[in-house]
């Protein structure tokens, strides 16, 4: 079967006062229908680049990036996004924001059945009652819940995660990775996860690809082999086989940070 994101030989330099920046160089993610793949790599290497590329909001120039089939050249309704700050729109509630990329993306879909959607959602991520609530009422963690309940919505092919995560405390964090698996397992979706964590790469990811430094290229592909069964639970970070993981990621990051051991990622 056709992976369902094809990133064929990308290759990106943007253009600036001191001449082109080499970004992405000759990179090559494939993720089949259904798995998550988890994207790490040194700061600035080019991950967010990535995220653009995928969604269609800039074009390579050289290489191909494939969606369902389908050479991505300009912005795609199919692709969910969210990122480290949920850009939330304060003079609506907590459901209308929600609503809002089927306003766009199914326009003809009846009121109820967009209100019935969101309400779905939000029940999935515990935020029932909290539908008339405007984004400021809310949390730091339940403003992320609420946006990523608002960037699948739509049912996207893809949910393309920019550090989503990156600014919420440690618990607030851990809560979150488990509602990603719990809304996974009720509306399976495809996914990118850009992330600096090593731990939630392992946790969420079924692939894990290391990014070299900056040009960044495909350095390394781990097939994550979560510990257990069925739903991924927390412990399984704290078992020799997650330790294991880490520690190769670790080594691939140092690497690609093209120095000795450090303490830039946790
Ligand atoms: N629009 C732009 N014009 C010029 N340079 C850019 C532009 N966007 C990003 N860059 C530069 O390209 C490089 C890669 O940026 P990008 O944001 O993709 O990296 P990143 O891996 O996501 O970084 P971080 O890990 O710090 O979030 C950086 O050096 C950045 O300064």
């Amino acid at each position: 079967m056709t992976d369902l994101i094809q990133i064929k030989g990308v290759t990106h330099a943007y253009r600036t006062p001191n001449g082109p920046l080499p970004v992405l160089d000759d990179l090559n993610i494939n993720v089949p229908e259904g798995e998550f793949a988890a994207v790490v790599g040194p700061s600035g290497c080019g991950k967010s680049t990535l995220t653009r590329l995928v969604a269609g909001l800039m074009k390579p120039d050289s290489g191909e990036v494939w969606l369902h089939g389908k050479r991505v050249t300009s912005p795609r309704k199919t692709v969910g996004m969210a990122f480290q700050n949920p850009v939330m729109l304060e003079w609506r509630t907590i459901l209308q924001n929600v609503i809002l990329p089927l306003e766009i993306v199914a326009p003809s879909m009846p009121r109820k059945d967009r209100v019935a959607r969101a309400e779905e959602l939000l029940a999935l991520v515990g935020l029932s009652g909290f539908e008339d609530k405007r984004p400021s009422e809310l949390s730091g963690g339940m403003r992320q819940r609420a946006s990523l309940c608002r960037a699948i919505v739509h049912k996207p092919d893809v949910l393309i995660m920019d550090e989503p995560f990156g600014a919420l405390d440690a618990f607030t964090r851990e809560d979150l990775w488990q509602t990603m698996h719990e809304l996974r397992a009720k509306e399976p979706f495809t996914a990118v996860l850009i992330t600096h964590d090593l731990r939630e790469s392992v946790y969420l990811g079924d692939q894990v690809f290391v990014l070299s430094g900056r040009p960044a290229t495909t350095q390394y592909v781990m097939n994550v082999d979560y510990p257990g069964e069925g739903l991924r639970k927390l412990d399984g970070l704290y078992t020799p086989e997650a330790a294991q993981m880490l520690a190769t990621l670790r080594e691939q990051i140092q690497i690609a940070q093209g120095r000795q051991p450090g303490p830039e990622v946790h």
